[in-house]
This record gives structure tokens, sequence and C-alpha cells, in this order.
């Protein structure tokens, strides 16, 4: 377990971490994400004790890191996967490593296994590839085989079979019943990885939730409908209250309406269907919604478009609403 207790961070007149306290807990992957410059290395490395806090604290597993004998034991860490002397061996750093918090030296091959790095165990660390560097640092995590673990972007540089690699197993560590606090900025493979978020922006906490409610919670939810009748049924679905909205190809999506709902309307007036179906926004989509108000460093109308948050549900803006209820944030677990 990792426990923040009013953590922050001033760097002169920036607050890069604004009074943080939350949970990671034990038995599952949290994943931490913010808007670039949320704070959310300076809080990884203020649980290393890389960083010092301007105020609060930080626990691991009930103790400061200063007070770890041996850190490497009881927390592994991937920060930069580049800072490995290049001169070494992958071997050779791993050796180090371990020797300097009394790990036995045959843990060393162990987990270059683990990482498949074994048939490059004695090449200069200089020559990998980022990919080969990642699991490199991922490698020197496992080391003390540590109940707590963060990973900070650790798919950064992984071709697709290292991203399933790692994915499985973040997931098999936390099965285990250890604590892996992953962040990421690739929104897909978080929703794919992550069982709970803690999610921050400009220093705070704006959410402490399971990725289920995090999603439920920020995303419009609709149905899409097709018909061969496509007239009539618009017309039923005004007549009923609905506001459809063409969403090409003869598809319609309906605001706040059920596929039961839309297919007892249909059967109602003998309207035949060729698609019905209940849509939910992705993470992606939810966590845009939700930061919208607390990113950095916007671009204004890329090529891509201008990027704002897509269409929200209406009422506030969900981030808005969530700073509202204070620097602790909203959380579904009666704390922070
Ligand atoms: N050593 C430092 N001196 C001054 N300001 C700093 C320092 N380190 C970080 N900051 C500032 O603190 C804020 C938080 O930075 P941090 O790197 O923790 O954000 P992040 O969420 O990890 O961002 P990213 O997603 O881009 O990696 C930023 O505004 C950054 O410019």
């Amino acid at each position: 377990m990792i426990e923040l207790d009013g953590l922050t961070k001033r760097f002169g007149a920036k607050v890069a971490v604004d009074r943080l306290s939350f949970r990671v807990r034990p038995g599952m992957v949290t994943g931490f994400l913010g808007p670039n410059g949320a704070g959310k290395s300076t809080t990884m490395r203020m649980m290393l004790d890389l960083d010092r806090p301007t105020a609060g604290r930080v626990r691991i597993d009930g103790r400061s890191y200063r007070d770890l004998a041996e850190p490497l034991t009881a927390i592994g860490a991937l920060l930069e996967a580049r800072s490995v002397h290049g001169g070494r061996s992958a071997y050779h750093h791993l050796l180090w490593l371990a020797q300097s918090n009394r790990i036995p030296t045959a843990r060393v091959r162990q987990v270059l296994d683990v990482v498949g790095l074994t048939a490059v165990a004695h090449k200069k660390a200089k020559g990998f590839s980022l990919g080969m560097a990642q699991r490199l640092g991922i490698a020197a995590a496992l080391l003390g085989d540590p109940r707590v673990l963060l990973f900070d972007e650790p798919v950064n540089g992984l071709d697709p079979e290292g991203i399933h690699w790692i994915r499985h197993l973040m997931k098999r560590l936390a099965s285990e019943g250890r604590t892996i606090f992953v962040s990421s900025h690739l929104m897909s493979e978080m929703a794919l990885t992550a069982d709970h978020l803690i999610v921050i922006g400009q220093g705070r906490l704006l959410a402490d939730t399971s990725m289920a409610s995090f999603i439920q919670e920020n995303s419009r939810s609709y149905a899409r409908v097709r018909s061969p009748e496509h007239e009539r049924l618009t017309e039923v679905l005004r007549s009923a209250g609905f506001t459809p909205v063409e969403a090409g190809g003869g598809t319609l999506e309906v605001d706040g309406a059920t596929p039961e709902r839309l297919g007892e309307l249909a059967a109602q007036h003998r309207i035949t269907l060729h698609e019905l179906s209940a849509q939910r926004a992705s993470l992606e989509e939810a966590f845009m919604r939700m930061t919208a108000g607390a990113v950095e460093y916007h671009a204004h109308g890329t090529a891509e478009g201008p990027t704002t948050a897509p269409p929200g549900p209406r009422g506030p803006r969900w981030g808005e609403d969530f700073r509202r209820g204070g620097p602790g944030g909203r959380t579904d677990r009666g704390e922070g």
C-alpha cells in the first residue's frame, strides 16, 4: 500500500503537487492519469524520496522511504528507462543494484529471464533500443521482489508484443497481492490494464475511483439504431421525445435512450431494425472531458481540429464539478 497524506511540492512560485491525499491499494493495478505537467512524475519522485516534499508525507507499506534499510526489496520503480550507465552490461547494471541492497546474485539471472534479456545480458546498455532499455528498467524494478511497484510510462518505446507483455506482467504482479501504480498517456492501454484510477490536474486530485465508474460518470451514454425505414424511425423517435442525431451510414445516435426502450418503440410501430446497441464513451473521451479545465499546455486548432474535449453531458463541465468539491476531489472510497 502507498499512502499519501497532504503531499505538496513547490518549485519556487509553481505548485507542482498540491495537497494530494490518496491510497494505492494492493491486489490491483492503479492507473495514474493527468495531462502534461499535472505533477505525476513529481509525485512518483516523492514516493521514491528523489524529491523532498514541501509538505505532507508518503508511506510505503506503513514506513517512510528513508526508514527502508534495503529499499529495492520494498519498492521497485521504472522512472527513466535511459538512466543506466551506457558502458555497463545489463548483467552488471543489475548486479551492482543487487549488491547494494543485499539481494542474492542468482536473482539477476532470474529477472533477466523474466524480461526476456538473457540473450543480451552481457551487451553494453548503450547499444540497447528504447524497448530493451525499458525491459532492463523493469528488471531492475523487479530485482528485490518488492511488494510495491511504480511504473512511469512503462510502455514507451515498446512494440505491440512488448506492450502486451507488460500489460500481463502488471496484472500478474497485482494478482500476487502487490501494489502496482502506473502512469501512461496511452488511454487505450490504460483502459485494458488498470482496475482503479487516480486522476490529477494541476497538482490536485480530480478522481480516485474504479475504472468502470470513471468511464460511466464521465461519459455520455447513448444508443445507436439503424433501420431501412430511416425516415419513419426518425419521426417515431421524435414524437417519443428523443432527439435522434444522424451519425452517417443511415445510423442514428439517440442520447439518453436504452436499447430496450428503442426496441420496444420500433416493435410498437412495426419498424424493422438492422442495428441496435448501447454505446459508452472510451476512457480517452472520459479523461478529456474530466480534465478539460486542468490542461496546462493546449494546442489550438491543429490539422486534426481543435483539441477541445468532445461534447459533454449537459450541465457543468465535469472537471469543474470535481474541483468545486475542494482539493480532496471526489472519491468512491469515502476517503481522500
Ligand atoms: N525541477 C523542477 N523545477 C521547476 N519546475 C518543475 C520541476 N520539475 C517539475 N516542474 C514543474 O512541475 C509541474 C509538474 O511536472 P511533472 O513533470 O511532475 O508533470 P507530469 O504530470 O509528470 O507531466 P508529463 O505528463 O508531461 O510527464 C510542471 O509544471 C513542471 O514544469
